[in-house]
């Protein structure tokens, strides 16, 4: 199949383009396109605006309308000489832009970065240098009041010393501050031609295919038989020269693949097999990974496959320099790379030829983007994947439920690694009740329990390593029994209620219900019940002083400040320079330690009483994938799981490894409840430093919604949000359930548009929320 962007003859008369105008204002404007100029759907433009010239994307290309009282003003030029922008990737911006409710700008900003954009950020890098000796006494000071962006381009390569600066790392509108300086004499501009390569420091080792066992064999066959069906069924083979019409589309794409497989089973293997197959049809792949910074190894193992391609492997970071976004970008469009790895964003990579998208730990909510437009990247994928169309998969060893139930009703299809790939058995999880340690510990805040503690002691006399993984997510607001671990919940929405400490009341958080807060155990009438919570330092002070000659490091966003420390972290626990690593959420992801042989979870529960019907699937997946790093070489795995509440399903289920078990028993909670992924879940959120003008912002708002509520939606209370206060400013929120997501969007919209929100008042809307702080 190849690629054009260009699909559109100019044989037809085209000659109005609809032009989406840069910028947060979303003007689209008519423009007549000029007879020689080449534009299609996609391209990037200059118009005219009043006086002014200014830039904006072409969303459509479309004759001119039969009659027209105004005459329409003509585009003054293209950009760049091909469209930035795929047919599919707009198509996708559109619906992005209607179902989630964000503004079509914002989605186009998404797709078209904002280092892309720059005209002038091409591979020959602009740079400049002080010119140190024609700055007169003073002038640095009259500056900074004169001509402040000057100023601080000044005070930038002072503190460079002697090296150059690109200007690409200046910034939007420097280029008048730069003219100004350079006619001036202070700086001097230079060109340079520079391959900006993130990763040239980086040595990879080369890696072979390995010989795949029965279970991964029969996944790979399914999904090269998909790919191989596609390159049949291929849009190359439809008749004449028209583009293939959605419907013709979609039938050709297969049904997205669920690779389910426990920790270890060798699922990167088999991705790493399905991407080899599908270069080898001359298409190209994308694999999104939750972070980049967070999967190291697995990025990593991509490199080493395909190292002897080293220059086809685009990684997309977060943390990518203008320039080097801009070359990446590039040489994905123009195909020269043929393998992009990166996070959420990458979703929009602009690949021509696309066979394969990968999205590894497809579970994660980090795919969900919590700024505008907050689109879900799997869900994304998906749609991308039908539009191409292209085969994907999706791997995970704690599927979403999202997911589960698309293989439940047949809309996906489900792969099985059901063994570790090495044949070694999962590792055996206990569980232990700290409500005895408690007890035992009397009244003190029981961090490690006697078995861990010797399980640790045991490991440092072997020469073994430890990971220890504290569980951070939530806040101490919920109450907890610590005699029988009891923890009050909301009778009707199943879900941990709120301590709220200015009313002294227990809230739910989706249907508004209240309580008084307890003085006793409701329970056990243990006078015990307190809030919960204690953090990483905490653990490595207490630990320091239990097993003082062990070596720790602790991993979490504190001491991940510094670049790099992680990838340190690792490489000096890999080389066995650390025996005990601690840390939260960051190390739960795809780390492949084989020396590793014991792994602790201080506080299995501390994510599981939050405020968010989710809070039960994420702790199971947590503990699962914690569970996971233990045992993964020729040692046997142990796996101590400290807890309040030993019972709970997410904690019961996870110690006996069982997927199954555990989504059949919450899929039951989801349906009674009415909570996605039966039915989606939207949250309107209001904010301001006058608490006042914030709940009676979102009580107008609740009004207005109840008004004209469409069939099918539910209308929750207007609450505090259970992050009341954020940045200094008030927060409160409404929950919107419904089964049909389209009905709930726009309605919420509509209401939107036509109220008049307060100047000091934001408010915003999440579609299919994932986080409900
Ligand atoms: N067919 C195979 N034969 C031998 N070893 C294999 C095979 N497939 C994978 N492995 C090895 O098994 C180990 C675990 O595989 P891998 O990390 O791919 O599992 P995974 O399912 O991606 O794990 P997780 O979800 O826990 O990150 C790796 O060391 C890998 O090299
Ligand atoms: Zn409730």
């Amino acid at each position: 199949m190849k690629f054009d962007f260009a699909y559109q003859t100019r044989s037809i008369p085209q000659v109005i383009a609809r032009v989406l105008i840069d910028g947060p204002s979303e003007l689209v404007f008519d423009y007549a396109i000029p007879a020689d100029l080449p534009v299609v759907e996609g391209c990037r433009v200059r118009v005219p605006i009043r006086q002014k010239t200014t830039s904006g994307t072409v969303l459509a290309v479309m004759p001119p309308p039969e009659q027209s009282e105004f005459a329409v003003r003509e585009l003054k030029s293209l950009i760049d000489p091909e469209p930035l922008i795929t047919p599919v990737l707009l198509k996708i911006a559109r619906w992005i832009s209607n179902y989630y409710g964000s503004s079509l700008e914002s989605v186009i900003r998404s797709i078209l970065p904002e280092a892309v954009r720059t005209e002038d950020n091409s591979a020959k890098t602009r740079r400049i240098a002080i010119a140190k000796e024609n700055i007169a006494v003073g002038e640095l000071a009259a500056l900074e009041k004169r001509a402040p962006k000057q100023y601080l381009i000044l005070t930038l390569l002072l503190a460079a010393e002697n090296r150059t600066l690109p200007t690409t790392d200046l910034g939007e509108g420097s280029a008048p501050s730069l003219k100004s300086l350079a006619t001036k004499g202070l700086i001097t501009i230079s060109t340079e031609e520079v391959r900006r390569d993130p990763e040239a420091a980086e040595t990879i080792v080369a890696s072979k295919p390995l010989l795949l066992n029965d279970q991964q064999q029969e996944a790979f066959d399914y999904i090269s038989k998909a790919l191989a069906t596609m390159e049949r069924d291929g849009i190359d083979d439809l008749p004449g020269d028209n583009p293939p019409s959605d419907h013709q589309k979609r039938e050709t794409a297969p049904k997205p693949f669920l690779l389910l497989g426990v920790t270890g089973s060798g699922k990167t293997e088999v991705y790493l097999q399905s991407a080899q197959a599908t270069l080898d049809l001359g298409k190209t792949v994308l694999v999104l990974v939750p972070e980049i910074a967070l999967t190291p190894q697995t990025v990593r193992r991509f490199k080493a496959r395909f190292s002897q391609l080293n220059d086809q492997v685009a990684v997309l970071h977060s943390n990518l320099s203008q320039g080097e976004r801009f070359d990446e970008w590039h040489r994905i469009r123009t195909g020269k790379a043929r393998i992009v790895i990166g996070a959420r964003s990458a979703v929009f990579a602009p690949l021509p030829d696309l066979g394969l998208i990968i999205v590894d730990e497809e579970h994660e909510s980090s795919y969900k983007q919590e700024n505008p437009p907050r689109y879900h990247a799997r869900d994304v994928s998906v749609l991308r994947a039908a539009f191409e169309p292209c085969v994907i998969v999706l791997g995970s060893a704690t599927p979403s439920l999202e997911s589960w139930q698309n293989t439940l009703t047949g809309k996906y299809q489900v792969l099985r690694l059901d063994k570790r790939a090495d044949a070694h058995s999962m590792p055996l999880v206990r569980v232990i009740d700290m409500r005895l340690e408690a007890q035992k510990q009397k009244g003190q805040v029981a961090i490690l329990s006697d078995r861990l503690r010797n399980a640790l002691e045991q490991r440092l006399a072997k020469g073994e390593q430890s990971i220890l993984f504290l569980n951070r997510r939530g806040f101490a607001r919920s109450l907890q029994c610590h005699s029988c671990g009891h923890v009050c919940t909301c009778p009707h929405c199943a879900v941990a209620l709120t301590y709220h400490r200015t009313d002294e009341r227990l809230v739910c958080h989706v249907c508004g219900h209240q309580s008084i807060v307890p003085r006793k155990c409701p329970e056990c009438k243990n006078p015990g019940i307190a809030l919960q919570g204690y953090g990483t330092q905490k653990v490595e002070e207490v630990l320091r002083k239990v097993l003082p000659e062990a070596r720790f490091a602790r991993i979490d966003a504190d001491a991940m400040r510094r670049k790099n420390a992680l990838r340190d972290i690792l490489k000096n626990f890999k080389s066995h320079k650390i025996d005990i690593l601690i840390g939260t959420q960051m190390i739960a992801k795809g780390l492949h330690f084989p020396n590793v042989t014991l792994v602790g979870i201080l506080n299995a529960d501390l994510g599981l009483h939050i405020p968010d019907f989710r809070a039960g699937e994420r702790t199971f997946q947590l503990i699962t994938q914690v569970a996971g790093r233990a045992g993964r070489g020729e040692l046997e795995g142990e796996v101590i799981v400290q807890t309040f509440t030993p019972h709970s399903p997410s904690i019961q289920f996870a110690r006996k490894h069982d997927f199954d078990g555990y989504a059949e028993q919450e899929m039951e909670m989801r349906r009674q409840f009415h909570f996605p992924p039966f039915g989606h879940c939207g949250v309107l959120t209001a904010r301001s430093t006058h608490e006042r003008r914030a709940e009676f912002t979102l009580q107008t708002l609740h009004l207005r919604l109840k008004e004209r509520l469409p069939e099918g939606v539910t209308l929750g209370e207007v609450l505090p949000s259970p992050l009341i206060r954020s940045h200094d400013q008030f927060r409160f929120q409404i929950t919107l359930r419904s089964h049909k997501a389209r009905p709930l969007t726009n309605h919420v919209q509509t209401i939107l548009q036509k109220t008049t929100l307060p100047e000091d008042v934001t408010v915003v809307f999440d579609m299919d929320a994932y986080n409900f702080s």
